[in-house]
């Protein structure tokens, strides 16, 4: 990748990153094989799971083990609350045995274990140290430990994100979908199943490589490296596959992504803007940043999120698949045609009303004038 500044930082957060998602598949196989136990509802009403809260462990555990020389700075979605109560004893029991189950295949990975298992009072600890604000300033890790939990409890698609921020930009992002195939093509037949329940008439081949994507910002490059299966080997880099957004740039070709839920984004406004922009196709529908890793690897063209009004969006929904869209050659702003501004805190502070990424410049400009043109507050 050229620069060796961030070397380090990359290697270790692609392989955490990677135990991660083997972590995700597991839970997410037992969610769906005996039900919603552990699955907890937060303030707003999202879901919340063993895996949120056992990869934000795991994450901020590794980070701190291999970068002991520095005072780390985490900016990450989940605290320890709702783990700390005495009614939540179970559940921190379940989440300690998931993180040492997980910790346990480290090596496997190319990372360190701890010397011997990690008590649920050290686990409280290491979900509670992401609790920095971020900032213009030094360094941010940035963690979204499960992107798209819903999808994620519905055994659909979901993502494991994590960036970091220097000096208030980002400049590193890796995102593990594990239920993404690295081939497009696999995408529609997941995408047929109800859920990975009925996935037993699939080869463990096609649906074991999900991916992970990661790219440093001003390299030109964005990678994808398979996911490896239950008993496969960690190749790294030797077996990562250089990605490009896709070369689509009349509308009428292209394909637009959103989220799945009407109350995360405006289907009837996006629709208006697809429409007027001469999209003709249906719009991809997906959990979690898979939206932007689509995009990356040239499996759409435009993704589109205008939340409610007086919504904030949060940094670590957006900053590893920002960096890696534009490494792959993509264009990401809000609607008034800004980039993102990462450097405000925990929230993507002065947004101009919706987020829009697209593959190339020709049909941002063509997005953004319909939003110029289309744009009532009342829709919202
Ligand atoms: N009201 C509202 N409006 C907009 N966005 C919201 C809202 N509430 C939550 N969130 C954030 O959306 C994240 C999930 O986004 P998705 O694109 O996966 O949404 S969807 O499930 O496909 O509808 C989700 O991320 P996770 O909590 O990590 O799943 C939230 O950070
Ligand atoms: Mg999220
Ligand atoms: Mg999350
Ligand atoms: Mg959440």
């Amino acid at each position: 990748m050229g620069d060796e500044r961030y070397a380090k930082e990359l290697d270790v957060a692609v392989r955490v990153v990677h135990l991660a998602c083997s972590l995700c598949r597991r839970v997410q196989k037992r969610l769906i094989t005996n039900g919603s136990d552990h699955v907890s509802s937060k303030d707003d009403d999202s879901p919340v799971t063993v895996a949120d809260w056992s990869v934000q462990a795991i994450v901020s555990w590794v980070l701190s083990d291999n970068f002991r020389d520095q005072k780390l700075s985490i900016v990450a979605e989940e605290d320890t609350q709702s783990l700390s109560t005495t009614e939540s004893v179970g559940l921190l029991t379940a989440v300690t045995d998931t993180v040492n189950e997980c910790l346990a295949e480290a090596p496997k990975y190319g990372l360190q274990g701890p010397k011997k298992a990690l008590g649920g009072a050290q686990i409280l600890e290491a979900i509670s140290q992401c609790n920095s604000t971020g900032g213009p300033i030094g360094r941010h890790w940035v963690l979204d430990p499960v992107d798209g939990t819903l999808g994620f409890v519905r055994g659909d698609q979901y993502a494991v994100a994590l960036a970091l921020i220097e000096e208030g930009k980002v400049v590193l992002g890796v995102l593990g979908c594990p239920n993404y195939p690295m081939k497009k093509e696999l995408l529609d037949h997941h995408r047929n199943q109800k859920s990975i329940t009925t996935l037993s008439s699939v080869s463990s081949e096609t649906w074991d490589k999900g991916c992970v994507m990661y790219a440093q910002r001003g390299s030109g490059e964005a990678w994808m490296q398979p996911l490896i299966g239950e008993d496969g080997k960690f190749a790294g880099k030797h077996s990562a596959h250089r990605i490009h957004v896709s070369s689509i740039d009349d509308p009428a070709l292209a394909t637009f992504c959103e989220p799945v839920e009407k109350s995360n984004s405006n289907h009837s406004f996006t629709a208006g803007l697809a429409h007027s922009m001469g999209v003709k196709k249906k719009p991809l529908r997906v959990h979690s940043m898979v939206k932007y890793a689509a995009i990356a690897r040239g499996d759409a063209e435009i993704f589109m999120k205008f939340a409610r009004c007086g919504y904030k969006e949060k940094i670590w929904d957006h900053a590893a698949g920002v960096v890696i869209v534009e490494e792959a050659g993509g264009v990401v702003t809000d609607a008034g045609g800004r980039p993102l501004d990462f450097s405000r805190g925990v929230y993507l502070e002065g947004l101009d009303r919706g987020i829009v990424v697209c593959s190339g410049a020709t049909l941002h400009e063509k997005l953004i004038a319909a939003v110029y043109t289309s744009w009532d507050c009342s829709n919202l």
